[in-house]
């Protein structure tokens, strides 16, 4: 039975177009509880994007709160937070420099002091997505968009977060590497099913099947329960 103590619970976000009323998210409530994998469907526009960017601290919102594990995440609880929820962009932004270079970059921020690159680790799932060691090497202009999805998961993935929020990141991969990339993030939930939790965004409905076993929709801003 699942612990009913949600890991993420957000309780009526609103957010307006910048500079205008119309409502992009409309008093939105969403949990997530540990061990779950969380899909969230809906057409284009819906506000899917939105709502991952808000529930991750990336946008400001104009109403709502979100609490973590039962406390509002405000004042001196944002850094914590920030740092054990991860957003997955479909196309992710990556500095120039190597792939190494890009894996290592997260460690120079703040929250993520405590932790220390760990190159050996960072090759055991590299070849778990069917890559070897020299694909660090990479320069990053030169990667195609599946290759920048990978550098983009294993980026979050070795700073073992809590909750990572997946917004199509799967998209650009081939079927094979999708399948090594289901498989890596199943893995990493069940290594910590209490303390871990994956909310998808895909368009792809057998995707979906696969990887959630609770889903959710959004429509107009707004979201419904569907299963
Ligand atoms: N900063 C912004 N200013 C104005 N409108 C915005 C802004 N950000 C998002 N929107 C609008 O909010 C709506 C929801 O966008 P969002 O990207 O969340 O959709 P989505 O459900 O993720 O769509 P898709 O499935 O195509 O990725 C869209 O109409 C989009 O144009």
């Amino acid at each position: 039975m699942r612990a009913r103590e949600p890991l993420v619970k957000a309780c009526g976000l609103r957010r307006r177009v910048p500079g205008g009323d119309e409502l992009l998210l409309d008093d939105v409530r969403l949990e997530v509880f540990p061990g779950e994998r969380l899909a969230i469907t809906g057409p284009s526009g819906s506000g899917k994007t939105v709502l991952l960017r808000a529930i991750s601290l990336l946008d400001p919102v104009d109403g709502g709160i979100i609490h973590w594990r039962g406390q509002p995440v405000i004042g001196d609880e944002v850094p914590a937070y920030r740092g054990q929820v991860i957003y997955l962009h479909q196309r992710p932004a990556l500095l120039e420099g190597s792939v190494e270079e890009n894996l290592k970059e997260p460690f120079r921020f703040a929250i993520h002091r405590a932790r220390r690159f760990d190159r050996e680790h960072v090759v055991a799932l590299l070849r778990e997505l069917g890559r070897d060691e020299s694909f660090l090497e990479k320069p990053s202009r030169d990667l195609s968009g599946g290759e920048a999805q990978v550098v983009a998961l294993l980026r979050a993935i070795q700073l073992r977060p809590t909750l990572l929020l997946l917004d199509e990141a799967t998209a650009s991969l081939d079927p094979a590497t999708v399948a090594a990339a289901e498989d890596l993030l199943s893995r990493w939930l069940a290594d910590a099913p209490s303390d871990r939790a994956l909310v998808w965004v895909s368009h792809d409905a057998e995707q979906t099947r696969r990887v959630a076993d609770r889903t959710v929709r959004m429509n107009a801003g707004q979201c419904e329960p569907e299963r």
